[in-house]
């Protein structure tokens, strides 16, 4: 095969040992020769993790040095780090510098190693739009993109324009309003908040650009071209965590800089006409709602809140009456109890593409026909489920995170067109507690009598009739004019700013706390539910991806691939299985992983 056929071999020298070389179709590997020219150790890098191949001695850290040698080039290329101890695939910047017998050797290497990468790997970005929250976890974004991420896109020849921002949502507003032409790819440097804003900006930019309703339920939304890149710098990483598998910025600067790409299959949240917001992880009601509730009331303890509410919720044993109704997903093709795992390459994945964008000869005629095989799904494929739940979680991804390495649901995929649906029953404190520390260890939470999981790819919550908690407590239409997300980013902006009503956790809790527990409301018939400051109430609240939905009445839809990131799902590493050291900040999702 053409690809596979030998483009150069050559002696080449590393300091003083000699090494032969050899290109030869997607792979470039150099053996170490002993004295009688015997092969010794050989490494090998894929064409499309080279980072770059430069002339000379050239060296990047602590800053960029280049002595211009003759006979010298650079390799730089991705390299797994052997000892993540456990943090998961980690990955850093490889650097090989060869000496060649002449000028001329050393110019073919060059031309030769550059245009394996032009061939092998098209898809490489040119140009990033960056968004940097310089607040998001510790106050680290700005110095963490320049000192490990700029370097490495200079070095790979990506360009990028920097925007850092000075208030929340103006990475959305940006991606919705400005000229995006010429950008391959956003990129955020912070926290899932930020990512959501991007993901919110993409997603609406693309409708709006297809002239498609995203406040249509039925409306087969349009797949976004353009790739989102996640740079973890927030308190809370978790998407970072899920699709990388390590929350580390030069891994995924690395993952961006080779063109990675991963599908992404995201749920839009719906309340009677209006699209409320889009999700990737989780979209939890009763206790996961109940824990980011809680902790709004204790911003001022950092990340340790999550831990903190989470210990009151629990106290509080509280569980809340409702109706699920769920659209099974096919349970002929997965389970979320198959014991598979969604890891780099998924077969499951790969071949959802076939199901969810059958081949068709042009963009609109595909478009349609995902609308119509949508549409067709009559009433009668629902199922309907009611009772008390401590917990109703939809999870679009394992949503795994360094605290609880199997996640929610361990065997949910990242690009399947489904989510994972888990009902947790009304049950003593002690199966609760059972249930959530089940999370930390390799038993499964799925086997309790009380619990049951379900792959989905719709879900709608109500109350029963009667139910529903006090109006003056839930926002209504009449009440709470949310704008949506496909609105005038400029209305957005000043509601975000003026009236927060939607926006940031913080704002959006503030806004609630201003509109549900009003004065009125506060002096009828509350008390505090047992240590937690929170009113116990006949409903709890959503937590969908770390914010606080206004609405509990909502419809969910998984829309299969509807993004792409720059990453390639997690890379099995045996290291990884081990349940290694907690990490706290998973902003209610994953409490009692101690
Ligand atoms: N300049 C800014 N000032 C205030 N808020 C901002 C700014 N830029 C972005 N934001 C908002 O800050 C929120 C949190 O940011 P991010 O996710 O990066 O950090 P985090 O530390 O993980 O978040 P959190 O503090 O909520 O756990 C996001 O929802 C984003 O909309």
């Amino acid at each position: 095969m053409e690809t596979d056929s030998v483009k150069l071999e050559s002696s080449v020298w590393l300091g003083n040992k000699r090494h032969r070389a050899l290109l030869s179709g997607w792979r470039f590997s150099w053996t170490e020769l002993d004295k009688k020219n015997r092969d010794k150790n050989t490494i090998s890098v894929p064409v499309s993790e080279v980072v770059a191949v430069m002339e000379g001695q050239v060296e990047i850290h602590p800053q960029k040095k280049t002595k211009d040698t003759d006979r010298d080039f650079t390799l730089f290329y991705v390299k797994r780090s052997n000892t993540s101890g456990g943090k998961g695939p980690l990955w850093s910047l490889g650097r090989s510098q060869f000496c060649c017998l002449s000028r001329d050797l050393r110019d073919q290497w060059v031309t030769q190693l550059r245009i394996a990468l032009k061939t092998h790997c098209p898809s490489r970005p040119c140009r990033l739009l960056v968004f940097i929250n310089p607040y998001g976890g510790k106050k680290k974004a700005k110095q963490i993109f320049h000192s490990s991420v700029a370097p490495l896109f200079e070095l790979a020849g990506i360009s990028s324009h920097v925007v850092v921002t000075e208030r929340a949502n103006q990475a959305r507003d940006h991606i919705l309003k400005k000229d995006l032409t010429g950008f391959d790819g956003v990129i955020c440097v912070g926290g899932d908040g930020m990512f959501s804003e991007l993901l919110h900006g993409v997603i609406g930019r693309t409708q709006q650009e297809a002239g498609v309703s995203e406040h249509d339920q039925s409306v087969m939304l349009q797949p976004c071209d353009l790739h989102i890149g996640i740079i973890p710098a927030g308190s809370t990483d978790c998407v970072c965590f899920a699709t990388v598998g390590v929350n580390d910025p030069v891994t995924s600067a690395l993952h961006i800089v080779i063109g990675d790409s991963q599908p992404l299959d995201v749920c839009s949240v719906h309340h009677c006409s209006t699209l409320v917001r889009y999700s990737v992880s989780l979209v939890g009601y009763g206790f996961y709602g109940d824990v980011l509730a809680e902790s709004e009331r204790h911003r001022w303890m950092g990340p340790l809140r999550y831990d903190y509410s989470g210990f009151l919720v629990y106290l509080c044993n509280r569980s809340y009456q409702g109706i699920v109704q769920y659209l099974p997903a096919d349970s002929q093709i997965t389970s979320p109890r198959d014991n598979s795992r969604c890891l780099s390459g998924c077969r499951v994945c790969s071949e959802s593409t076939e199901r969810l964008f059958p081949r068709s000869e042009s963009c609109s005629s595909l478009y349609s026909r995902q609308l119509s095989q949508y549409s067709i799904e009559s009433e009668d494929n629902w199922l309907s489920v009611e009772g008390r739940f401590r917990c109703v979680s939809l999870t679009c991804m394992s949503s795994s995170c360094p605290r609880s390495p199997k996640g929610l649901s361990p065997s949910a995929h990242l690009a399947d067109g489904t989510g994972d649906l888990i009902l947790v029953r009304n049950t003593n404190p002690l199966g609760f507690l059972t249930y959530l520390h089940r999370h930390t260890t390799t038993q499964d939470q799925f086997d309790l009598p009380f619990v049951e999981v379900h792959r989905v790819k719709a879900v709608r919550f109500s109350f029963l009739p009667g139910e529903e908690d006090d109006d003056e407590d839930q926002p209504n239409d009449s009440q709470n004019n949310t704008p949506g997300i496909l609105e005038d980013p400029e209305t957005l902006c000043n509601s975000d700013i003026e009236s927060n009503s939607f926006g940031s956790k913080q704002h959006l809790a503030g806004n609630q706390r201003e509109q549900g527990m009003t004065e009125k409301s506060r002096n009828k018939s509350d008390y505090l539910c047992g240590l937690c400051s929170s009113k116990r109430s006949a409903t709890s609240v959503w937590n969908c991806d770390g914010e606080i939905l206004p609405y509990a009445e909502i419809s969910c839809r998984v829309h299969g691939q509807l993004v792409r990131l720059f990453a390639r799902g997690v890379e099995e590493d045996p290291s990884s299985r081990k349940y290694n050291e907690g990490n706290r900040n998973c902003r209610g999702r994953c409490f009692s992983h101690s």
